[in-house]
């Protein structure tokens, strides 16, 4: 007894294929000659499956649907948010390494920050006002005052620095596990 779902037309189609498989319209032909290919192809093998319906595409968020390249604006933003968040993580009272590495990540940025004509003019801005990271209040401050410095270069409206912690508060971590050590007294030099 065959086992269910065995297709009583099975040895038909099989033979139809090898017979469609071995028939030639050109004797005379090459191997690759393309009139080898067989008059009739049939397949016992299961269909190809059939591409996901549109609405599955849909429901892809569109950036990893389609990789649009970011816009300088896109980029402004992000690099903002990430800066001042930066900045609002900063400690209290940073080691002389962290101090460094703030005034090293602005001029880093000066540098390499992906807009050409954006790190120009954020060069001069910093030649101009020399970072200050002695504190996270100071930090804050004086990225609040810079960032101001490039939204008038570009007619955009001043930001009230008085509001930048709450516009850019503390992370929302549990426990505050997010928070930076910062310096002691018993380590100065660190
Ligand atoms: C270092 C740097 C230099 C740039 N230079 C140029 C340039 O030369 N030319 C150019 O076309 N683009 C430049 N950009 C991009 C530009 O600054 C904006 O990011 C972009 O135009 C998008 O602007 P936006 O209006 O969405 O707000 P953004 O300026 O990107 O600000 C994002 C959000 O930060 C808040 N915010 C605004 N101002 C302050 C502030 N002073 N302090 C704290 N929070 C604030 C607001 O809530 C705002 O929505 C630069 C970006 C960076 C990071």
């Amino acid at each position: 007894m065959p086992a269910s779902g065995w297709n009583p037309l099975a040895p038909v189609l099989q033979t139809v294929a090898a017979f469609s498989r071995g028939l030639v319209i050109a004797p005379d032909a090459g191997p690759d000659d393309h009139r080898l290919r067989p008059l009739l192809s049939l397949s016992l093998s299961p269909p190809p499956t059939p591409p996901p319906p549109p609405e599955v595409l849909k429901a892809r968020p569109e950036k990893e649907a389609k990789a649009a390249p970011l816009t300088k604006e896109e980029v402004g933003r992000a690099t903002w948010m990430l800066l001042h968040t930066i900045a609002a993580q900063f400690p209290d009272e940073p080691t002389r390494q962290q101090k460094r590495d703030a005034k090293e990540l602005m001029h880093i940025i000066s540098r390499l920050y992906p807009c050409k004509e954006c790190a120009d003019h954020f060069k001069e801005v910093l030649k101009a006002n020399p970072v200050q990271a002695g504190s996270q209040a100071e930090f804050s401050q004086w990225l609040c005052y810079v960032h101001n410095v490039v939204n008038r270069s570009l007619g955009k409206p001043i930001f009230p620095c008085q509001r930048v912690t709450a516009r850019w508060g503390k992370l929302d971590c549990p426990e505050r596990s997010c928070d930076l050590e910062g310096t002691n007294d018993i380590m100065p030099n660190r």
